[in-house]
């Protein structure tokens, strides 16, 4: 078991309503520390509405305890990578990326070594330093994505919060994100993302948060969310997980489709 200061976030009576409907309802929730924590759930679950309650960017009833005190609104908290970021900005890569230690430098702080050098690690890191000079409005939907998951990086915060961060990457970038926030964890970083690729999610994250209609079906490890009852639940289709000779999940969702197509 965790101890108390274990846990990243501690969610109590999380509640996000719009026009008088509830689209967000979480009694407890605990998500830990220097762990990849993944949000997975049909469309229009709640996992964005969960992401941005937890953070602090929609008004929400109850609390959100972060490493025990309260969430760090200045950014110096938590990272954040939002969808379709960075789309309208007319920066270039090297410039969006070192905009992540804005924070910590304030808005008359002039960058040092150690910024610089968090900006260059950041962008090799998530391969992008060739695109240095590159305007962001240039580049392709996968470079962007990279691109705004590297300013989270050059960031450093003890918490980074990504929504649906491998979508427009090919499969060698979204390997390598979860690679990325998998060793981030074991530096001590807590991640919490949220994924629509059960695998990506079930290999690489140690903590899953499975949503259904605007609640928490299961919390826990892979092995304790993931099975064909709750799976058929939460997306309406039946899939079956597995794990391979070598202990990795796979999962199967062809079943039915199969059979429609006969
Ligand atoms: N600003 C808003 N006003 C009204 N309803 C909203 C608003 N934002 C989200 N919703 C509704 O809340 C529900 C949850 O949305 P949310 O974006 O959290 O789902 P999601 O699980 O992230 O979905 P997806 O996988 O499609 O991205 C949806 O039914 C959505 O239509």
């Amino acid at each position: 078991m965790l101890e108390n200061n274990d846990w990243a976030f501690e969610a109590s009576g999380l509640a996000v309503k719009k026009r008088g409907r509830t689209l967000l309802s979480v009694d407890a929730l605990q998500l830990p520390a220097r762990k990849v924590s993944a949000i997975i759930g049909a469309n229009g679950a709640g996992k964005t509405t969960l992401l941005r309650a937890l953070a602090g960017f929609v008004p929400a009833g109850g609390a959100v305890r972060f490493f025990g005190g309260q969430p760090c609104a200045s950014g110096r908290g938590f990272a954040w990578v939002g969808q379709h970021e960075g789309a309208d900005s007319p920066m270039t890569v090297h410039d969006y990326v070192a905009l992540g230690r804005r924070p910590r430098l304030g808005w008359f702080g002039v960058p040092g070594g150690e910024d610089r050098q968090a900006v260059e690690h950041a962008l090799l890191t998530m391969e992008v330093a060739h695109l240095a000079d590159s305007r962001m409005a240039a580049l392709s939907g996968g470079e962007r994505q990279r691109t705004a998951v590297a300013r989270a990086l050059a960031q450093g915060t003890p918490a980074v919060f990504l929504d649906e961060p491998t979508n427009h990457l090919d499969l060698r970038h979204q390997h390598l994100l979860m690679r990325t926030l998998s060793r981030l964890a074991h530096e001590g970083r807590s991640i919490v993302t949220v994924l629509h690729d059960l695998a990506l999610a079930a290999n690489y994250a140690d903590h899953l948060v499975l949503m259904k209609d605007g609640e928490v079906l299961a919390s826990g490890s892979p092995e304790t969310v993931l099975c064909a009852g709750r799976l058929l639940a939460a997306y309406r289709w039946p899939i079956k997980p597995c794990r391979d000779a070598e202990g990795r999940w796979r999962f199967d969702a062809m079943g039915t489709a199969w059979q429609h197509a006969a």
